[in-house]
């Protein structure tokens, strides 16, 4: 396929999430399957051209005053990808496949800035709505967190030291590009490629099959290391999932002690059985909650691992169609969902141990207020300083920016490099 060819099947697959309220990856795997003929190559493109036009919808909506799937993917290919007006034009007339050519208010609007002033959350590429929460959390920041959050995201791997060390995977990964990263010791970073650019596959990789490593954003594996899980504790990850905090808290404690996962939703649950045993990790009880129960483990955890339902606002860089979809009610039903949890999670908690409250989002209403909310009804319960926290886990490494009243810290991808990311610890007094 020819670059106009890719573009008119970008904005057909648009119109399909848009119209048809279709998650990206199902619309894109729709796509290719209905038209055998596209290569891989074709197929990178025209998801990375869907993808970056979602990220962008309101800036770029905005700059074209016409937030069409056509005006959407046409802008991401001249003004995001940079390929300009003329390369764009010639795209169009030479492929018959191509969408129709430019009309003369297309060609004005993305030539020049025409359009009225944006809105500072057009601007940033945030829903309206959440504005407020943005100028409250990031202040002057906003925009320029906003941004960061509609950028392409890198693909961080953490390496499971229960069977490999850093500087061996760094040789074998080399040809993909893996590099250090500057806060977790245990990451390696695949910068994100800009316009037409492919990631690689890690998990067909060796290192994957063999457990050498996972996929997980820094963020991530930063509320992993500031949890302070330790060889030999009793840990409760009661909000697993799939997974991923698990794997890296068993690395954390060597497979010595206890680490007990469970979850609300024993279908999320499922896959953790096969990574355990792809990560060789040997000391973990996983509780599905349709066979058994935690009572037994009331007031006898060294350490709770919340990482709670949430908004997903911090990794829209990684799912923005969820960034135009989050509603109102939807976020209200977070909410209560994190309180359920932070109320039934912290009577696991043993006196003088820690709980541990993390989500994927950028919004003080799923943060610091759920901190304060909590310790206000929990006084057996306070908060530990975050700059000690921070110091104690990752020695060395520059304290974030973002450090709430409650102890609770904030990482972002303009702030950190890193997805959004909240941790706020606490420590149960009696
Ligand atoms: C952010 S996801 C967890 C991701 C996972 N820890 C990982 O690292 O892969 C939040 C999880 O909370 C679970 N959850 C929601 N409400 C819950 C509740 N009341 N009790 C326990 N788990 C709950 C969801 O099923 C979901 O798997």
């Amino acid at each position: 396929m020819k670059d106009g060819g890719r573009l008119a099947a970008a904005i057909e697959v648009l119109e399909e999430i848009e119209t048809r309220h279709r998650p990206v990856q199902a619309a894109l795997k729709e796509w290719g399957t209905s038209h055998r003929f596209a290569g891989s190559g074709d197929r990178t493109v025209i998801g990375n051209l869907v993808f970056d036009a979602l990220r962008n919808k309101a800036s770029l909506g905005a700059h074209m005053e016409d937030a069409s799937a056509r005006a959407l993917v046409l802008a991401t290919y001249c003004l995001t990808w940079e390929k300009g007006v003329d390369a764009l034009t010639a795209v169009l007339e030479s492929d018959p496949h191509a969408p129709e050519p430019l009309s003369g208010a297309e060609v004005e609007h993305l030539s020049n800035n025409i359009g009225p002033e944006p809105t500072a959350s057009d601007e940033a590429d945030v829903p309206g709505w959440l504005w407020p929460q943005f100028e409250a959390v990031f202040g002057v920041d906003a925009v320029s967190e906003g941004k960061a959050l509609a950028a392409r995201a890198p693909v961080d791997l953490r390496v499971n030291t229960l069977k490999s060390n850093r500087d061996k995977l760094l040789k074998r990964l080399a040809h993909t590009g893996a590099a250090v990263t500057s806060r977790s010791p245990v990451a390696l970073r695949i910068a994100a490629k800009p316009g037409l650019g492919r990631m690689p596959h890690v998990q067909a990789e060796e290192g994957y099959q063999k457990g050498w490593f996972e996929l997980q954003d820094e963020a991530s594996q930063l509320a992993a290391l500031l949890s302070g899980a330790k060889p030999g504790e009793q840990v409760l990850d009661f909000c697993a999932g799939g997974g991923g905090k698990t794997l890296a808290l068993a690395a954390m404690m060597e497979n010595k002690g206890q680490l007990y996962a469970s979850d609300a939703d024993r279908l999320r649950l499922a896959p953790i059985h096969e990574r355990l045993q792809r990560n060789g990790v040997r000391n973990i009880q996983v509780r599905d909650p349709a066979s058994s129960d935690l009572i037994d483990l009331q007031g006898q955890m060294d350490l709770v691992f919340i990482d709670a339902p949430c908004s997903g606002t911090g990794v829209w860089r990684r799912r923005p169609d969820s960034k135009w979809r989050l509603s109102e009610k939807a976020l209200a039903d977070r909410i209560a969902d994190q309180r359920r949890v932070l109320e039934n999670a912290s009577t696991y908690v043993k006196p003088g141990g820690r709980l541990l409250y993390a989500t994927c989002s950028v919004l003080p209403a799923e943060n610091q207020d759920q901190a304060e909310w909590f310790l206000e009804a929990h006084p057996e319960f306070e908060a530990l300083s975050a700059k000690d926290v921070w110091e104690g886990a990752l020695p060395g490494v520059a304290l974030p920016k973002y450090v709430s009243k409650t102890g609770g810290l904030l990482l972002t991808p303009a702030s950190t490099d890193t997805d959004g990311f909240f941790v706020a610890l606490f420590t149960r007094q009696h």
